[in-house]
């Protein structure tokens, strides 16, 4: 039996949250390594809405993360010699607990991380539906067979687990980002070492307290909570660790690709993005608006796929802000539990600085105001959902990732002035545009230089589509039957003397 969070200072904040939840065992404050909860809950979680302590975790390092690693690479074996039926069946069983538990899941993530109730329910669906998919594709790891060059030969490929896989996961989804890399890791039959961040590590605890109750072996899913640098590092070169799966900040992905180096460790890196929304003139203004909200305002604008430059042509420039900046004023601030509430607070001070540095910057260029623009009167980290008109190309906000409720409107007069806006970035994760005309609709969405497109469509997250970037945006595909070939390698065997 798992210990129950222990009694200490935080322990009525932890129990405010614990007697809101219908399984309250699902709120734990140890991590989770070799089928133990261990550690010593000392670093506070706290609910960004509040400021209040929501419970202690534990604050471990490089030993600890060594202990995980070396669990893990016990564990890989057994697992791996499963059949693909065995884990698929374990597999399904956590993605049934996991929407058996969901409004708990969803409370458990508003509270740490902010987001509406909606969405963060929305996300606990989402995250489920990564388990179910690979779930299903744990059953589909085919090899193949190689017409020979050879009479006396037979070749094949065969794709065999990759091993040990370490994975490092960020505050904006602290579970669809958890269930994104360690279901298809589980599939394919590796074993997973998982470091959430720091601001919301619950959800990714409360996972593993499904994921037990689901069947997955000692070992085989373990959680450490704690210092990044040092846990990164030993993920990166630990030499039984083979793969590391990374979503976060450009500037930490360059620090794991560094480190990765060292052992040649296969890399998923999912990182900053600077996505482009672009409204052409022959656009259902409507439909565009509706998009732009979806895709600039979900999360408050914390998501690595949010629009974060929009692009409106001259022609239907004022209209496309006037309806969009209408949208936004209604928006209602406040605890992401209570109704109706659209915006949450940001996940931090920090986080509202940059938001203000990129209005300050695009201001002194000449951009107005045109709703929002300044932190809202529940003070905190709650800032109003804001809309900049007349913004210059070359302001920050189009050079860097915003990650907050803002929405700049840069104007731009035809097809070939706004490919190139959009292409000159460094980033390359998604791109939106809206159009009814079907020739510019292939044209642009071949032009643009990103992972993802989304035409006429500011949603495009799905478990069975591939999700990922391209330039400084990240390496490899997560989802979709592609999100599976990160966690296998092929291995070509030759059997010859027939
Ligand atoms: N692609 C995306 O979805 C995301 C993009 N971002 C971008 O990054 C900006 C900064 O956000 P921030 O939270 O600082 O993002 P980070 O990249 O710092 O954090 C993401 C994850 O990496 C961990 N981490 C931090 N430093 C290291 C390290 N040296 N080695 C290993 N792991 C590390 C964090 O742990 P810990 O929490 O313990 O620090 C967290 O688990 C945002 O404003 C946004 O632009 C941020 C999050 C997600
Ligand atoms: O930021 C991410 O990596 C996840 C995106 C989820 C979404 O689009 O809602």
């Amino acid at each position: 039996m798992t210990p129950p969070v222990a009694a200490r200072a935080a322990q009525s904040a932890a129990s405010s949250l614990q007697s809101r939840l219908k399984d309250p065992s699902l709120l734990r404050d140890r991590c989770y390594i070799d089928g133990a909860w261990v550690g010593t809950p000392e670093f506070a979680v706290n609910n960004p809405a509040n400021g209040t302590e929501l419970i202690r975790i534990p604050q471990l390092g490089a030993d600890d993360a060594t202990s995980a690693v070396e669990a893990a690479q016990r564990a890989f074996p057994a697992w791996a010699k499963l059949t693909a039926k065995q884990r698929s069946n374990i597999l399904r069983k956590w993605f049934d607990l996991i929407i058996a538990n969901r409004e708990d899941l969803a409370l458990i993530l508003t509270s740490e991380q902010g987001k509406p109730l909606a969405e963060a329910l929305g996300e606990v669906d989402i995250g489920a539906a990564y388990v179910e998919f690979f779930a299903e594709e744990a059953r589909r790891v085919y090899g193949e067979t190689i017409p020979t060059q050879r009479p006396d030969a037979r070749l094949l490929a065969i794709r065999q687990p990759i091993g040990v896989c370490g994975a490092i996961t960020p505050w904006n989804f602290p579970n669809s980002m958890i269930t994104r890399k360690v279901s298809p890791a589980l599939a394919a039959g590796c074993t997973v070492v998982l470091k959430p961040a720091n601001e919301t590590p619950l959800s990714a605890l409360a996972l593993a307290v499904l994921a037990e109750k689901a069947g997955v072996p000692k070992g085989v899913l373990n959680i450490v909570t704690g210092d990044a640098p040092p846990i990164g590092k030993v993920l990166c070169e630990h030499p039984a660790v083979r793969f590391v799966g990374f979503t976060g900040s450009t500037n930490v992905g360059k620090i794991l690709y560094r480190q990765a180096s060292v052992g040649v460790k296969k890399l998923g890196l999912e990182l900053g993005g600077n996505a482009p929304f672009v409204v052409f003139d022959d656009a259902d203004i409507d439909a565009a608006v509706e998009g732009a909200i979806v895709s600039k305002y979900r999360n408050m604008g914390q998501t690595c796929v949010c629009a974060n430059r929009l692009y409106a042509q001259d022609k239907i420039y004022d209209q496309f802000v006037e309806k969009l900046s209408k949208k936004v004023a209604e928006m209602k601030i406040g605890d992401g539990t209570e109704a109706g509430v659209t915006q949450g607070p940001l996940i931090n001070m920090k986080a509202i600085e940059k938001v203000e540095r990129h209005i300050a910057d695009a201001v002194k260029g000449g951009a107005k105001v045109v709703t929002g623009g300044k932190r809202s009167a529940l003070g905190r980290s709650f800032f109003e959902p804001t809309v900049l008109s007349d913004v210059r190309p070359d302001a920050l906000v189009a050079q860097e990732e915003t990650f907050g409720p803002l929405a700049p409107v840069i104007r731009f007069k035809d097809e070939a002035d706004v490919i190139a806006m959009c292409n000159a970035s460094p980033f390359g994760l998604a791109s939106y545009f809206y159009s009814r005309d079907i020739g510019r609709v292939w044209r642009v969405a071949e032009a643009l230089e990103s992972g993802m497109v989304g035409v006429n469509s500011g949603l495009i997250t799905t478990e069975v589509a591939p999700f990922g970037g391209v330039k400084e945006s990240g390496l490899g595909r997560e989802g979709s039957r592609h999100g599976m070939d990160e966690y296998v390698e092929i291995k070509y065997v030759m059997m010859a003397g027939v």
